[in-house]
C-alpha cells in the first residue's frame, strides 16, 4: 500500500549549518509514528519542511503518492495534511465549541460567514460538539477558551486540526504541560475516534511516544539514527547513547 508520507534523502541547511541530512522514512496509512531526539536534533525543522513552511534543499517528500515539491502549506492542508493549529484563528473569548466550529467552517471555505450565521453553522456546531464529547470535554463545550485549564486548552488545540478530518496529523509537543493521565487521554482519544488519521508525534516524554506509537523515528544532529518499534528503539545502543543517556529507559 502507498504510504501516506514518504521521505527520501531530505536535507535542509541554514547557511553552512546542516540542520537535516539525508532524512528518509515512511508513515503508513493510519499509522502512529513517534519522532524523538535530543534538543536541536532537527525535529521542528523536519516538521516545517514536511508541512511546507520551509523548503528542503534536497530529497523528496511524497504525500499519498504525490510529490509535494513547491506546494504551499495551504494546499497541503487541503489535501489532508494538518498540524496543531497555529494560525490566529483562536478566540479566547469564544467558547470551545465556537472556536472548533470556526475551524470546521474555515475548512469548508465558509469561515467568515460564521459571523453572519450562514449555511452550515448548525452542522459545524454539531461536529465541534461531537469532537469535544469524544475528547471527554463535552461538559466544557460552552466555556470560553480563556476559562479552560491548560490541559483542556491543549486538547482543544489538538481538536482544531481534527476538524479538517486529516489523513495525516502532525503533532509537535501536544502533551507539553499535561499530566501523564491527560496526555494518555488525549492520545487515546485520537486513536480511538480518529483511526483513519495517521499521526506523526513529537514529544519529549518518551514514555508517551513509546506508549502510543507503533514505530519510532530517532533523530540526532539532523540525521535519522534509528527507525523501529518502541522495543527495538529502547534496546538500541546508539539511541541510548544519543538520546536516553546511560540510564535504561
Ligand atoms: N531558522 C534557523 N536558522 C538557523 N539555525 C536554525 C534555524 N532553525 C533551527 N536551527 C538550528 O537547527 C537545529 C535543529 O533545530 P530544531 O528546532 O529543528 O531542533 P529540535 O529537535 O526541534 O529541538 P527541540 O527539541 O529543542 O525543539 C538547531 O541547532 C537549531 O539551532
Amino acid at each position: 500500500m502507498t504510504p501516506i508520507l514518504a521521505l527520501s534523502g531530505v536535507g535542509k541547511r541554514f547557511g553552512a549549518f546542516a540542520a537535516l541530512t539525508d532524512i528518509g522514512f515512511e508513515i503508513g496509512e493510519r499509522e502512529a509514528v513517534g519522532l524523538i531526539g535530543p534538543n536541536g536534533a532537527g525535529k521542528t525543522t523536519l516538521f516545517n519542511v514536511i508541512t511546507g513552511f520551509l523548503p528542503p534543499d534536497a530529497g523528496s517528500i511524497r504525500f499519498a503518492g504525490q510529490d509535494l515539491r513547491g506546494m504551499p502549506p495551504t494546499r497541503r492542508v487541503a489535501r489532508g495534511m494538518a498540524r496543531t493549529f497555529q494560525t490566529a484563528m483562536v478566540f479566547p473569548g469564544l467558547t470551545a465549541r465556537e472556536n472548533i466550529a470556526m475551524a470546521v467552517r474555515e475548512h469548508a471555505g465558509d469561515g467568515l460567514r460564521w459571523f453572519g450565521g450562514g449555511r452550515g453553522t448548525a452542522a459545524a456546531d454539531d461536529t465541534a460538539a461531537r469532537l469535544l464529547a469524544e475528547a471527554g470535554l463535552g461538559h466544557r463545550a460552552d466555556t470560553p477558551l480563556r476559562d479552560l485549564s491548560h490541559g483542556e486548552r491543549r486538547i482543544v488545540d489538538a481538536l482544531m486540526p481534527l476538524a479538517l478530518s486529516p489523513r495525516l496529523l502532525l503533532l509537535d509537543e501536544p502533551t507539553a504541560g499535561l499530566t501523564r493521565a491527560e496526555s494518555d487521554r488525549l492520545l487515546d482519544m485520537l486513536r480511538r475516534h480518529h483511526p483513519g488519521t495517521a499521526l506523526l508525534l513529537v514529544a519529549h516524554d518518551i514514555d508517551i511516544v513509546f506508549g502510543h506509537c507503533a514505530r519510532v523515528v530517532v533523530m540526532e544532529l539532523g540525521r535519522v539514527i534509528r527507525v523501529g518499534t518502541p522495543d527495538e528503539v529502547r534496546a538500541d545502543a546508539d539511541v541510548r547513547r544519543a538520546y536516553l543517556g546511560s540510564a535504561a529507559p
